[in-house]
């Protein structure tokens, strides 16, 4: 049996948002292809958020418009099951970590139960998180809490996995923990999509980067360009640390 076609590319034609009378996102155009890890970066409230949440169908634009793989043929049912979204604060619900992921799985329509929870086993080995199955996932440390969220998105096995700012709230072992997650999904065949604050860990995981500053898409450059020799004045400010939003 083949694997069905991926969704991607995702073709972002001028996607501009406005509200409450500021343009907060401004024409910005970009193809997130597969196989390529892209980090976006950019000062606070440039638009990183703003434009994953877009893309990930959680907010309309106001202007311009997505445009997903020649295979989608406009079935937004298969565009909004293979993507998956990680936060900066893990959405759990309140259940065991196991059931966390078997609710995720019955909600895509995997059957039978003992094959949901054979797959949410297996997730939850994969990140190390196997002798938690049975714990409450609200009880779980932030570290392990956020790798659950990985868990349940890749068990899904997504296309495209959107992440805003994974490690926000984490410390450096809870950190890389997550970052050997991240890798691991994207050798597993996910695309990668993320916001962060750390360009350490930008430049650990970057395959390209999306440099946004003021709502305005200014670089979608390889990560090895960018960090050595940045297209835009402001992108070589913001690596020297001072462009700050
Ligand atoms: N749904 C919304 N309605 C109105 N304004 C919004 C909305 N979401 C975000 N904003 C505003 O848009 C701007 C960009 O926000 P966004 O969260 O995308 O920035 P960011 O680049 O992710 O910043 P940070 O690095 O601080 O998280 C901010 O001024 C924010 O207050």
């Amino acid at each position: 049996m083949h694997a069905p076609a991926s969704i991607l590319p995702l073709h972002i034609d001028g996607l501009s948002f406005e509200a409450g009378g500021a343009l907060l996102l401004d024409n910005v155009s970009a193809t997130l292809r597969p196989g390529l890890r892209t980090v976006i970066l950019g000062p606070n409230g440039a638009g990183k958020s703003l434009l994953l949440r877009l893309c990930h169908g959680l907010l309309a634009p106001t202007g311009g418009a997505l445009r997903w793989g020649a295979f989608c043929n406009g079935d937004e049912e298969r565009v909004r099951r293979r993507q998956a979204m990680v936060f900066q604060r893990p959405v759990l619900l309140r259940r065991s970590a196991l059931a966390n992921i078997t609710y995720a799985l019955a909600l895509r329509g995997v059957r039978p139960r003992a094959r949901r929870v054979a797959e949410a086993r297996a997730a939850l080995e994969r990140l190390g998180l196997a002798p938690l199955a049975e714990r409450p996932a609200r009880v779980l440390s932030g570290g392990e809490q956020q790798r659950l969220a990985l868990a349940r998105a890749w068990a899904l096995s997504p296309d495209v996995l959107f992440l805003d700012e994974p490690t926000a709230n984490l410390d450096p072992a809870a950190s890389r923990a997550v970052e050997a997650a991240v890798e691991a999904i994207h050798a597993a065949g996910t695309k990668i999509v993320m916001t962060t604050h750390d360009l350490g860990q930008a430049r650990r995981l970057a395959d390209e980067i999306l440099f946004l500053c003021g709502g305005r898409l200014l670089e979608q450059t390889p990560a090895a360009t960018f960090f050595h020799a940045p297209r835009t004045p402001e992108a070589a400010a913001f690596l020297r640390g001072e462009l700050v939003g």
